[in-house]
């Protein structure tokens, strides 16, 4: 493998390449101008380039990125030649939507289901011994073979692939697909009509893959399927970041696909993020010898660590906002992140779950709009609370409204649901309210007014048992969030997030607050996936990193930290 500036690599004669690269080392930038570069010297035309990577965020920046570049280069964007989209995206237009109904025998387009949806009820599948949902199932492969197993409790059982695929084809023939079965059925496809295969190659004759570390080995069939087809596959990943490891992406196929015959081989190791300080901590962390690009800024910057208690949280964050300001970086550029959904409910102040079924959903949604003021997931929340109150026809309703379906006016649907959700008077109750008893009877008389005009304006008939499912059930005497108390000021100054949110994305001032078990991990390396989400976490930073450590070990783990280029915080 050689090191090469991002210039080389992008100027890199046509062909297969694999490119492992350090955190912050601009892989965006990279991989755009060089999906510019191949379309540029690619003779065939007809042919389409594919930019494939694993997230919504990436998908969007290499298509604001791209805009812009083929813009500076020719004056227009000519879109129409590369296709920028998620790895998932790609098969749904490509191979499920349009060819996996022949497969799956449905005599409808394929939809996606999110697993909650009415209908699903009576779609099981047998471990030998007791049903489990069908939308439950995961798929892996192992030597060519897949392997299905469902989550039951806290543990996974196996499922026989004879079971599975019969239930499998069940669901398939009704037209529903989950995300893990979508995957399953267009590796089906492709086997089974090979003309799609041979249509594919030829239409994508060549493959960028971003953030390749994240390639799980059913991801991995499909696109040997498209190599052995003569598809040119590009890989550009940091197998330190692979943080999917409980999905299979152990980052195996990055790591081993550079040796292979015809490939150029080649890695970036400039960090362009992150000041010299903490580039040196994320070196002795992963084992490697990046280099800085940036320059140590006047203000504070670096790498530190500070001891913190678990009950004395508004004393850490109040440590961390006066790091922050005399490192000059406002407060909303700053995140503390954790391991875990449960920590950072825990780091934001969260709130007791209450209700079931339809009212859980819309609980949900009360506490995403009023507490959090994230509008999207309060929406989610509410579409999802709707479609269970309708009958079982309409179980594909998220979907229709995410895909803007013009058979239903999706578009002013939406708008209707987005008032009901926005508008605390009219619809969706104020979380401030007492649950069991303004809340509640304020939902239930205000969805029962939805559900009628949904009926009169969207023919969307409402399911048999309404009063059943808007029963005051599991609600507590208390408000849905309990206002902060007002001697605690500083719960709500930082975005708290999980360290698989912010992975690809810039910050300038982290806190990583972590438990004993997840600094070992990091301190040991990015041999474990618990190793690597520290590693990650650490590599967010622009300026600022700060790693919380339990005042119970901090004496334990000091020298490592130390030697590791941490610094003391408040010294
Ligand atoms: N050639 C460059 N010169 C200056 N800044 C750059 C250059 N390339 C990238 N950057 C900046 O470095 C930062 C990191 O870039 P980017 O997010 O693309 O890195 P990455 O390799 O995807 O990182 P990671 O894998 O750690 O998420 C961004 O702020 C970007 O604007």
């Amino acid at each position: 493998m050689s090191f090469l500036a991002r210039e080389t690599i992008v100027g890199l004669p046509l062909g297969a390449v694999c490119v492992t690269a350090c955190a912050g080392s601009g892989k965006t930038r990279t991989a755009t101008h060089r999906l510019w570069e191949v379309r540029q010297r690619m003779k065939d035309r007809h042919g389409i380039v594919a930019l494939l990577s694993f997230s919504n965020v990436a998908v969007d920046t290499f298509r604001r990125d791209y805009y812009v570049l083929a813009r500076e280069k020719v004056g227009s964007p000519n879109s129409s030649s590369v296709e920028i989209e998620t790895m998932d995206g790609f098969l749904t237009a490509n191979i499920i939507r349009p060819h996996a109904y022949r497969s799956m025998q449905a005599k409808r387009t394929p939809y996606l289901v999110q697993g909650h949806e009415p209908f699903l009820k009576g779609q099981k599948v047998y471990d030998g011994s007791m049903p489990h949902p069908t939308a439950s199932l995961e798929v892996a492969i192992d030597g060519g073979e897949f392997e299905f197993t469902v989550n039951f409790g806290y543990s996974s059982v196996a499922i026989q692939p004879t079971e599975a695929v019969k239930s499998i084809n069940r669901l398939g023939a009704a037209g529903a697909y989950t995300h893990a079965l979508g995957r399953y059925w267009a590796i089906r496809t492709l086997q089974e009509q090979p003309f799609v295969l041979r249509a594919l190659a030829r239409r994508y004759p060549t493959i960028l893959v971003d953030e390749a570390q994240d390639i799980g080995p059913v991801h991995q069939a499909i696109l040997e399927l498209l190599i052995d087809s003569g598809c040119q596959l590009s890989l550009i990943g940091d197998k330190n970041q692979g943080i999917y490891d409980f999905s299979g992406a152990t980052g195996m196929f990055l790591g081993e696909y550079g040796e292979r015959l015809g490939v150029q081989s080649h890695g970036l190791t400039i960090n362009y993020r992150s000041v010299p300080a903490i580039v040196e901590v994320a070196n002795k962390l992963s084992g490697r010898t990046d280099t800085a690009e940036r320059t140590v800024p006047s203000a504070l910057s670096g790498a530190f660590y500070i001891p913190y208690k678990n009950a004395e949280k508004d004393k850490l964050q109040g440590a961390f906002r006066s790091m922050v300001d005399t490192a000059a970086i406002a407060h909303a550029d700053a995140m503390i992140l954790c391991r875990s959904v449960e920590w950072v409910d825990k780091w934001r102040g969260g709130e007791k779950i209450q209700g079931q079924g339809a009212i859980k959903a819309f609980v949900n949604a009360t506490i995403f709009r009023d507490k959090l003021q994230r509008y999207d997931d309060a929406f989610r929340f509410a579409c999802a609370g709707i479609t269970s109150l309708l009958a079982d026809e309409h179980g594909d309703l998220v979907v229709r409204i995410a895909r803007n379906d013009a058979l239903i006016d999706a578009l002013s649907l939406k708008r209707m649901i987005w008032k009901f959700v926005r508008d605390a008077s009219l619809g969706l109750p104020s979380g401030s309210l007492i649950a069991d008893k303004e809340w509640h009877q304020l939902l239930v008389k205000r969805v029962r007014a939805l559900l009628r005009e949904l009926e009169s304006k969207y023919a969307l008939r409402p399911a048999d048992n309404i009063g059943n499912k808007l029963a005051k059930k599991a609600l507590l005497n208390r408000p849905i969030i309990e206002m902060p108390d007002l001697a605690s000021t500083d719960l709500a100054t930082f975005h708290v997030s999980t360290v698989h949110q912010v992975k690809g994305q810039s910050i300038e001032a982290v806190m990583y607050v972590a438990n004993k078990e997840q600094i070992r991990a990091m301190l040991n390396g990015t041999d474990t996936e618990l190793g690597r989400i520290g590693y990650v976490a650490v590599t967010r930073a622009r300026n600022l990193l700060v790693l919380a450590v339990p005042d119970t070990c901090v004496g334990e783990f000091e020298p490592e930290l130390v030697s590791c280029g941490f610094k003391k915080a408040g010294t």
